[in-house]
């Protein structure tokens, strides 16, 4: 580790900040000097020193609970540091909260966005703005300069749409355009691919990069090593709450991993060859409609057997997410059956289905995977705390459920101060693990899982993935629902591409990324394959 690692002083890394030395306090941008923040007893940043330069990307790699997040949040005034200083420019700088930050030239795209939902894009943009700011107090002023800073930046919003009608990746471009109209210089991203498309994911790469050569300093916290070599100036690398070093961007993917987590790290999941049983999910001609009337799932048909896991591929927005969430019952499916080890599920309510022996890990953990201010060990019982070994008639054996939460902490590395701490509390990647734990303790019949490791560290990735084919290896039937390509090459069996509500092929798990991403364009199996073959030859040819 030692020479994987680069001290803070350490040798010169490859970004474009680091031509020069830089003279003190002149043009250096943000200055982070001994930074600490404390939770209680829990020391989430300690001591911490950070340097942003104008026209830098500034990655920041660290582990789930390792502090990013919260160093961003003191520098943004939504957290007020216990010690340490922030400079902007040379000068020291209080923020007692995010307007002053803001006033300060600095902006922040959350992890969940800030936006009121119910109010346009332009009302947003003046939402919090006071007299004085910019004159951008009228609406037709902030139309014009949404429109001027769209076309600007290639960030593509309508100005009047309302942002509860806005895709996730839209309202994000809301975040930043909010961002920039408040004239920020310094501009952080706090894991702000995590709810992209891979296309939109190119978009906002491509922004980062201009607004990096005007000038502008971007922090960029991702758990994404192939985004973090592709754009990273500098990465400062964070574990438990203190500043580790400084990594380089030219870094392969396991080393980066293994100066997050401090071990080498498996980016390849272990997987033999299994037999697979009888089929345990049975979809068939199910149809859901939005509450609005469009079809998004279209009379689909698809079985997943005991001992095998089928990966469900495309674009968001494909029916994907309604699919998963009617097979538990929280989307009404308006035609067509869903059935586990041969029982109809469409009559029974989500709780029922859980005991019948579906597992279900939620795409929007937020809202649907646990309850914030409940604990740990609450969250980890949440469906089955009044069946035994969690109830005794009708009360709670607290012993168990604590029990099952210590267990289940040390097991899947919870990081966390204590069983009885909200999970609200917990960082991101901690949450999804608590989701995790839950769902995937239990003897499954079916599992469900939709975009199972979002936010989630490589480390983390690693346990997951191995967890999620020992599932499939006892022979519980493995749904997964996931944007990501590697996940999905990494653990499928088969792999069930949709589009537009249909699935459009299903192929084997070693189909190339080429073949997937043209399926996921809607092209069938068939013609996707002959177009890479010719693409293949004709780039041979030229070889040649
Ligand atoms: N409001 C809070 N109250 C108590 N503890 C908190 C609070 N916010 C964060 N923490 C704790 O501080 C630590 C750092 O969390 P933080 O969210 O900064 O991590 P992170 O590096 O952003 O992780 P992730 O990659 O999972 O998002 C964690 O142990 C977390 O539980």
């Amino acid at each position: 580790m030692a020479d994987a690692v680069r001290g803070t002083d350490g040798g010169p890394g490859r970004g474009r900040g680091d031509a020069e030395p830089v003279p003190a306090d002149a043009g250096i941008g943000l200055r982070l000097r001994q930074i600490t923040k404390r939770f209680g007893s829990l020391v989430a940043n300690d001591r911490v020193d950070l340097d942003i330069r104008p026209g830098e990307i500034h990655c920041l790699l660290g582990e789930n609970g390792a502090g990013k997040s919260t160093l961003m949040n003191v520098l943004y005034g939504l957290l007020q540091p216990d010690e340490g200083e922030i400079a902007v420019d040379g000068v020291p700088r209080i923020f007692n909260n995010p307007k002053q930050a803001i006033n300060a030239g600095i902006g922040m795209v959350h992890q969940h966005f800030m936006l009121v939902d119910v109010f346009s894009v332009a009302e947003n943009m003046i939402l919090g703005r006071e007299p004085g700011s910019g004159g951008m107090l009228n609406l037709g002023t902030a139309r014009r300069r949404v429109r001027e800073l769209s076309k600007r930046y290639g960030l593509q919003v309508d100005p009047d749409a309302l942002v509860e009608d806005l895709p996730v990746g839209v309202q994000q471009r809301v975040e930043i355009l909010k961002a920039l109209a408040n004239d920020a210089e310094y501009l952080i991203f706090d894991e702000p691919t995590a709810v992209l498309t891979p296309q939109e994911i190119d978009e906002l790469m491509q922004v980062m990069r201009t607004l990096r050569d005007e000038g502008k300093a971007i922090v960029f916290i991702t758990h994404k090593l192939r985004e973090v070599r592709a754009i990273a100036d500098r990465i400062t690398v964070i574990r438990r709450g203190a500043v580790v070093g400084e990594a380089d961007p030219g870094d392969s993917e396991s080393k980066l991993a293994e100066m997050m987590v401090g071990r080498q790290v498996s980016l390849l999941v272990s997987k033999l060859q299994h037999k697979t049983g009888d089929v345990r999910l049975q979809l068939s001609g199910v149809t859901i409609a939005s509450p609005a009337g469009a079809v998004m799932v279209d009379d689909l048909d698809l079985d997943v057997a005991g001992g095998e896991i089928v990966c469900i591929a495309g674009v968001q927005g494909n029916g994907q997410s309604e699919l998963a969430e009617a097979i538990i019952g929280t989307v009404e499916v308006r035609s067509g059956d869903i059935r586990v080890d041969g029982r109809s599920m469409i009559k029974l309510t989500p709780k029922q289905r859980i005991r019948v022996g579906l597992g279900f890990v939620p795409e929007d953990r937020q809202h649907d995977g646990f309850v914030g201010e409940y604990s740990v060990a609450e969250n980890l019982v949440l469906n089955t705390f009044d069946e035994p070994p969690f109830a005794r008639g009708a009360a709670l054996n607290l012993t168990k459920i604590n029990q099952n939460a210590v267990e289940l902490v040390e097991e899947f590395d919870i990081r966390t101060q204590a069983i009885d701490t909200p999970v609200g509390s917990l960082s991101g990647g901690n949450q999804q693990k608590v989701v995790l734990a839950r769902e995937m303790s239990r003897e499954l019949s079916v599992l469900i899982a939709s975009q199972p490791t979002r936010g989630v560290d490589v480390g983390a990735i690693e346990f997951l993935h191995q967890r999620l084919v020992s599932a499939r290896d006892r022979g519980s039937a493995v749904l997964i629902v996931s944007t990501e390509l590697d996940e999905v090459s990494a653990l499928a069996d088969r792999i069930a591409v949709m589009y537009r509500g249909k699935i459009i092929g299903v192929v084997d798990a070693n189909t190339s990324r080429e073949v997937l991403g043209m399926m996921m364009a809607g092209m069938s199996a068939e013609d996707a394959r002959a177009q890479a073959s010719q693409l293949t030859s004709e780039t041979e040819g030229v070889v040649t």
